[in-house]
């Protein structure tokens, strides 16, 4: 099993995503849980690139205890000098030094030769080297450069003092093909790249930054260069999660994995959201709201049966407590079932259908179940159980100095009874109509509305009290539109008469 070193740049490159700006203290956090968290070295920052940057480098390399501490600098005496400054302190101390190698770069950026750029290679990675022993030398723009050329540039910088090269597709342009092949060539063409650490750094503007990454460490990379939720310039770096996940689980294919504590995972990603306000997408592979969710039926048969059906990790390994069940409208009984179970409810079979029945309707309006939509509709169900009228549909017009009217058709045995009546509002209106159907004169002596279940979609649970003669009974009805609750209320009510009667 080869063991691959995670170096970690969410303080670095992650940080240079536009919105994910981190403050001191914010950094020191996050550092402390990517301590935690098992990578090998963080990047904790760009020491020359302003007074903050160098505060938080310096401060990390103080406060971190296991992982090595890198900041990045340009070839500059004045970039490496800051990065030394800064870093010195750390237990293990890294120097990252990084100069573009593809012609695009030399002639428009650094308006540098290639003589020029091996020359200056060889001076600042033997200046870092004064400082440090461990140095890495990054050759920005790897996967663009001419393969001889960025050959030579590697065995310069390893000849001068370099540990780790790193080998990055600074623009995320390459297919994983290319990247494993390139790191075949520099095995061979690389002098003294024994010696050292293939590292390999990806970004996704192509969406293949981990595919990148993996085909690297299958041509024998030995460092990945990742970020926590893949946050980095532009569409972001390769995401730690996903590669060390791709590792551990496909542990047979890739014979390599980390030291990550994987558990860790969801925390970290969590930890570095509340820091940016930048939330990850629901879909985001490890990491993500559906990630370890299931709400179509026959998915949520099948890991109730063995979570293996259609889960290839677990939850747990990456620090998130279970996997959900989410109870929409493609969900089936196996799921509803499990879920009254664990909030108490014990159901027959035909109790099951009924409440499915509703469970389903219900579901065509709401996005998602929750258990005190899912309570309220039990409830219901068993306020209804004795019968008379059965609540069919409802029109009503309403509006500012027009008639309120109300159109209410219900189900009495196998007939269906339609009334209109027009009344002060809306409900006023509708519980007429009832009255006109039930053929009594109900009234109305209280009524009441609450929000059971919480967002946009809510469930509203209307109560109303009904007198007639001698009784009083209290109605409940539940829905997500307030009149249809409301209706539903006074029928409840009207049914409990009835049952009385
Ligand atoms: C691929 C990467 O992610 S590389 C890292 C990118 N990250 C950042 O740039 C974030 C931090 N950067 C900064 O704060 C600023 O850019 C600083 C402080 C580093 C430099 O600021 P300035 O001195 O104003 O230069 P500016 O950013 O405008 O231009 C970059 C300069 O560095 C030079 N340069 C770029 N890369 C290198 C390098 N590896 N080695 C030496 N010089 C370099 C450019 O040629 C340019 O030089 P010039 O000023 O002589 O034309
Ligand atoms: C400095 C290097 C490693 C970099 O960030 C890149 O090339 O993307």
């Amino acid at each position: 099993m080869n063991k691959i070193k995670v170096f970690d740049t969410t303080l670095r490159d992650g940080e240079q995503s536009p919105g994910c700006s981190m403050n001191l203290s914010e950094k020191i956090e996050m550092a402390r849980q990517l301590d935690a968290l098992g990578v090998d070295i963080i990047e904790a920052g760009f020491a020359i690139a302003s007074p903050m940057d160098f505060k938080s480098v310096q401060t990390i390399a103080e406060v971190v205890t296991n992982c090595k501490v890198a900041s990045l600098a340009r070839c500059t005496k004045g970039d490496i000098d800051a990065a030394w400054e800064a870093v010195k302190g750390a237990k293990y101390p890294r120097i990252h030094v990084f100069l573009a190698t593809s012609d695009i770069h030399m002639e428009y950026k650094l308006r540098m030769t290639r003589e020029q750029v091996l020359a200056s290679i060889a001076e600042n990675v033997a200046y870092a080297k004064s400082y440090c022993d461990d140095i890495e030398f990054s050759a920005e723009d790897a996967s663009r450069s001419d393969p001889a050329f960025l050959a030579k540039a590697y065995s310069t910088a390893i000849a001068a003092g370099a540990t780790v090269i790193n080998v990055p597709d600074t623009v995320g342009y390459s297919t994983p093909q290319e990247m494993g092949e390139l790191i075949s060539y520099l095995k061979k063409h690389v002098e003294g790249v024994d010696q050292v650490d293939i590292s390999v750094h990806c970004h996704d503007d192509l969406g293949m930054a981990v595919a990148n990454t993996l085909a690297c460490v299958q041509a024998g990379a030995t460092q990945v260069e990742c970020t926590v939720n893949g946050i980095g310039e532009r569409a972001g770096n390769a995401s730690l999660e996903e590669i060390v996940m791709a590792l551990k689980t496909r542990q047979d294919f890739y014979q390599a994995d980390t030291g990550v504590n994987t558990r860790q995972i969801y925390r970290s990603s969590k930890l570095l959201s509340n820091i940016t306000g930048v939330s990850v997408a629901p879909s985001k592979s490890i990491v993500g709201a559906n990630a370890f969710a299931h709400e179509s039926g026959i998915h949520q048969h099948g890991v109730l049966a063995n979570a293996q059906t259609y889960e290839i990790m677990k939850s747990t390994d990456v620090g998130i407590p279970q996997n959900t069940m989410v109870l929409g409208k493609h969900s089936g009984k196996h799921a509803l079932r499990e879920k009254l179970e664990s909030m108490g409810y014990e159901v027959s079979d035909e109790r099951l259908d009924e409440i499915f029945v509703r469970f389903k309707a219900l579901a065509d309006k709401k996005k998602t179940i929750t258990s005190s939509d899912l309570e309220a509709l039990v409830l219901n169900q068993r306020r209804v159980d004795n019968v008379t009228y059965d609540f069919v549909s409802h029109v009503v017009n309403t509006g500012l100095d027009v008639p309120n009217t109300a159109c209410i058709k219900v189900k009495k045995d196998d007939e269906t009874i339609e009334e209109v009546a027009i009344g002060t509002g809306p409900l006023d209106a509708s519980f007429k109509a009832i009255n006109h159907i039930v053929g009594m004169d109900v009234a109305l002596s209280s009524f009441s509305l609450s929000a059971v279940t919480d967002g946009e979609d809510a469930i509203g649970e209307a109560t109303v009290k009904l007198a007639y003669g001698d009784k009083t009974v209290t109605g409940r009805g539940l829905s997500t539109d307030i009149i249809e609750s409301s209706i539903r209320a006074y029928i409840n009510g009207i049914n409990k008469i009835m049952g009385v009667q």
